[in-house]
């Protein structure tokens, strides 16, 4: 039996560059883990398993069953394990929680048969598992380009304490990404600022913002009602990827506690990582 930990992720920023042909978009974004992360156990058998502890996941269309059917696609290898994710990563919250725990699979798997599959070829077929994906495979600090797949993991990472409120909604990615605009699109010669930032937080802050955040703000009343209440408290509440969850840097006060109780809203305190 092994047991696994997935860390979930924040997105200290992401601006949208431009529209891909294939639809998808070329973004610029500073992705993080946190110590936020679903449990996986894995058992070695005849048989291939994969259920979580979470009612909003049919196992059919578990991200870690296509990672292990992907994996014998590639290798010839038929990965036979019964698989259990204990998941605290809300989900569809813009936390990563599915591409996180198809990263910590791959790996697992890979190692599990001797590494079949050299790195560069690991991140190929994360990519093809989804744009977060392959940031998983390494984690702490990292740039993303491209789709999210073309990565330059930082030297250092931050260990700040941050909170998260998820207001329970799960927001579909593609959904969001379909309502960027022309006039929303950024020129990465206007962010060179971030480069200087990448050790300040506190200054990162300052001029970090999430152009996809922007339009969940719009769409989604609850995640601009959770923005509105903590930017009353004096706080720059950011939204992490493509929502539906809102992070802040920092530690959260009774006050918040309090109104997130009143609220239904769920409060998670965790850490850069
Ligand atoms: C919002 C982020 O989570 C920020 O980290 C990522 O950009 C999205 O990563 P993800 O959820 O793994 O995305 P995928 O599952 O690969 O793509 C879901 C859908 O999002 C849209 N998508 C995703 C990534 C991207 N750079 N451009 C896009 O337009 C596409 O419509 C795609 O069909
Ligand atoms: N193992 C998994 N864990 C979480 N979601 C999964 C998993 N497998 C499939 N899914 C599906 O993937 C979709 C996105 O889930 P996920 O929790 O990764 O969203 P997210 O946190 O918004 O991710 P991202 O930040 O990458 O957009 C949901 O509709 C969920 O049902």
């Amino acid at each position: 039996m092994y047991k696994l930990e997935s860390p979930a992720k924040i997105n200290l920023g992401l601006w949208v560059l431009g529209k891909r042909p294939d639809g998808y978009h070329e973004i610029f974004t500073i992705f993080h883990t946190i110590s936020l992360h679903d449990r996986i156990t894995i058992k070695p058998s005849y048989t291939q398993k994969v259920e979580t502890s979470s009612p909003l996941i049919k196992s059919e269309e578990n991200i870690v069953l296509k990672t292990l059917q992907k994996f014998e696609e590639w290798t010839g290898i038929k990965p036979e394990f019964e698989i259990f994710i204990e998941k605290n990563i809300p989900v569809g919250a813009g936390l990563g929680g599915g591409s996180s725990n198809a990263a910590t699979v791959l790996k697992f798997v890979n190692e599990f048969y001797n590494s079949p599959l050299s790195e560069d070829e690991l991140f190929t077929l994360a990519t093809q598992l989804g744009a977060d994906v392959p940031f998983f495979l390494k984690g702490g600090m990292a740039l993303g380009e491209g789709i999210g797949e073309k990565l330059k993991f930082l030297e250092k990472s931050f260990s700040e304490d941050i909170f998260i409120i998820y207001p329970n909604i799960q927001i579909k990615t593609s959904e969001v990404y379909s309502k960027i605009t022309p006039e929303m699109l950024t020129k990465k010669e206007d962010i060179h600022i971030i480069d200087s930032l990448l050790d300040d937080i506190e200054k990162l802050m300052e001029y970090i913002e999430n152009t996809l955040g922007k339009i969940v703000e719009e769409s989604y009343p609850q995640v601009k009602e959770v923005l509105n209440t903590l930017r009353f408290m004096g706080y720059k509440p950011v939204v992490s990827g493509s929502g539906s969850s809102v992070f802040v840097v920092g530690t959260p006060t009774e006050k918040v506690e309090k109104i997130c109780q009143f609220k239904g809203w769920k409060l998670i305190k965790t850490a850069l990582k």
